[in-house]
């Protein structure tokens, strides 16, 4: 027993003593940091929940205006945060090759199966796969998808109840319906429709699993401050039961596809086709070859022969992925945009002119042209990435030595090694006046074509940078307008008593959500071309 109790005092003692050194690693380097505690690093008001990370990092970022960088702790790692724009650049597009990896979410230890999963993928192998999967989003892709998401979006929205009276409600508590009901139907082609039936099995599973819970939140963190408790409590990402249930369904659809003989062009469908080396870009996809194709990586470049096959695991979790990416990130996007048209309602009219005007000229066939030519729509929706983007900030790790040059007066040079983990604050670009004028204002004319020229393309990090950025963003933005377009047709969207302004975000999320949830009012239209 005394044995024991020694033990035990020594592993915390040497616990305390690696903590406490971790916390110098700033000064060791001669970076300027701001202090951090221990196992909760600058995160501790996160933690009790008093403010949230976007606005803890905003604050040192603005302590720290005349530098090009400084240290923070991200918990017990310590990270670098990257101020300036050139350096963003160099790291995700220049010098890529030394930051080809996102920080490890999970060892793969504890979780294998989310470590499949295309974000968590390292080196040469996310670079393999991501070669293989890269043609899945495209723009062909998403117009042989497109009449299925026109018929979805519309379906879901006109089976919302009619009122004379403004009808008060969480939109989150809508919009995750649609996310669920949008997702089933491009990835696996499945019909639901959780309004009418919000207690079936694919709506009660996903919701469980994919709408991220205080007790996930406390693991992650386990996770987050040590690896031995991630490994030895196999802390994962996705339960058993969602992964057999996924597995299942996949494995059924493609049966009964078989046996119909049927072909219907989903994520699903389009996966295979990758798994069987068949999926190719098209020639107007050139644009988005340069966007989603790898960049060579050390040198081997693309005479470098892939031994990777994509499994049907690999299948699986990558269609959970895209699960987790609706019901999280599209979402939160889907539900502020609607946040910031219900406050500027001048914005709103604007918009449903042009909805109005775009449904006419169709004569209610909507098509994927008539969308995308929409340019006011395409303001709102850009000028919500800027104010209210979901992402809060982007990360890299250095995988090959790395030195960033001095540049100014105070500066030495700086020599990163191998694993050193970046934080590139995306929220704070947003809302500094020297790219923005009036950050706070929701002003969708600044990506009008006559303003746009002034924004820097890394100011605009919702979907990331470079090789690594998102594979889903075109979907995301078409989803969010076409659930939005069929919404407007049919809703005004007006605050109400319970409407939360100003828009506090959420203390305990990562992402920039409303702490206070999205009460909006709807109110039905009696001048829409739609009736
Ligand atoms: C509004 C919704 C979304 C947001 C804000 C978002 C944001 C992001 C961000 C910030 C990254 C990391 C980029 C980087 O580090 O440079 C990312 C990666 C990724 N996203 Fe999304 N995403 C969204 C929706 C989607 C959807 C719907 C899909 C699936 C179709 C998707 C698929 C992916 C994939 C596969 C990656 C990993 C790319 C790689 O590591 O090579 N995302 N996303």
């Amino acid at each position: 027993m005394g044995l024991l109790i020694v033990i035990a005092l020594v592993a915390i003692a040497v616990f305390i003593f690696r903590e406490i050194y971790k916390l110098q690693h700033w000064k060791r380097l001669s970076v300027p940091y701001d202090g951090g505690v221990p196992l909760f690093g600058n995160l501790a008001q996160a933690m009790l929940q008093k403010r949230a990370i976007a606005l803890i990092q905003k604050d040192l970022y603005e302590k720290y205006s005349n530098h090009r960088y400084f240290g923070y702790f991200m918990f017990t790692c310590p990270s670098l945060v990257i101020r300036d724009l050139d350096l963003v650049k160099q790291i995700c597009i220049r010098d890529f090759d030394h930051f080809t990896d996102h920080r490890e979410f999970l060892p793969v230890d504890a979780d294998p199966f989310w470590n499949k999963i295309l974000f968590a993928r390292k080196g040469r192998d996310w670079h393999d796969f991501r070669k293989l999967v890269a043609p899945a989003f495209t723009q062909s892709k998403m117009k042989q998808m497109f009449p299925y998401m026109t018929e979805c979006a519309d379906r879901l929205i006109c089976s919302l109840p009619e009122s004379k009276e403004v009808i008060s409600m969480d939109i989150h508590d809508l919009f995750i319906k649609v996310a669920n009901d949008l997702t089933l139907n491009l990835a696996y082609g499945i019909n639901c429709n959780s309004f009418n039936d919000p207690n079936n099995q694919f709506y009660t599973m996903a919701k469980n699993e994919f709408v991220l819970s205080r007790i996930k939140g406390f693991k992650f963190f386990g996770a987050a401050i040590s690896k031995p408790f991630a490994n030895f409590f196999k802390v994962s990402f996705f339960s058993e039961e969602s992964k057999k249930f996924y597995k299942k369904l996949m494995k059924e659809t493609l049966a009964y596809r078989k046996k119909n003989d049927l072909v219907r062009v989903d994520v699903l469908h389009i996966m295979k086709e990758a798994q069987k080396g068949e999926l190719h870009f098209e020639k107007e996809d050139a644009e988005d070859e340069k966007l989603f194709d790898p960049k060579n990586m050390n040198g081997l470049g693309n005479n470098h022969a892939s031994k990777l096959r994509i499994s049907d695991e690999d299948i699986t979790v990558q269609l959970m992925g895209l699960f987790f990416s609706s019901f999280d990130s599209f979402t939160t996007y889907l539900c502020n945009c609607a946040y910031e048209l219900t406050l500027n309602s001048d914005v709103q009219e604007k918009l449903i002119k042009e909805i109005d005007q775009t449904w006419t000229k169709c004569e209610g066939k909507i098509t994927y042209e008539s969308i995308i030519n929409m340019k006011y729509f395409e303001m709102v929706c850009q000028e919500t990435l800027r104010l209210r983007s979901p992402t809060v900030f982007l990360d890299r790790v250095v995988t090959k030595p790395y030195t960033i040059p001095p540049v100014l007066p105070h500066e030495k040079p700086l020599h990163l090694k191998k694993g050193q983990d970046i934080t590139i604050p995306a929220f704070c670009f947003t809302r500094d006046e020297h790219y923005f004028e009036n950050p706070e204002k929701f002003d969708p004319e600044r990506f009008s074509d006559e303003n746009k020229a002034s924004i820097l393309p890394q100011t605009m990090l919702t979907f990331g940078l470079g090789s690594r950025a998102c594979m889903g963003s075109r979907m995301a933005v078409l989803q969010t307008k076409l659930v939005l377009f069929y919404f407007l047709l049919r809703y005004r969207l007006v605050p109400t008593e319970k409407t939360a302004i100003p828009f506090q975000i959420h203390k305990s999320s990562i992402s920039q959500s409303s702490e206070h949830g999205y009460w909006l009012g709807l109110r039905q239209r009696t001048d829409s071309p739609h009736m």
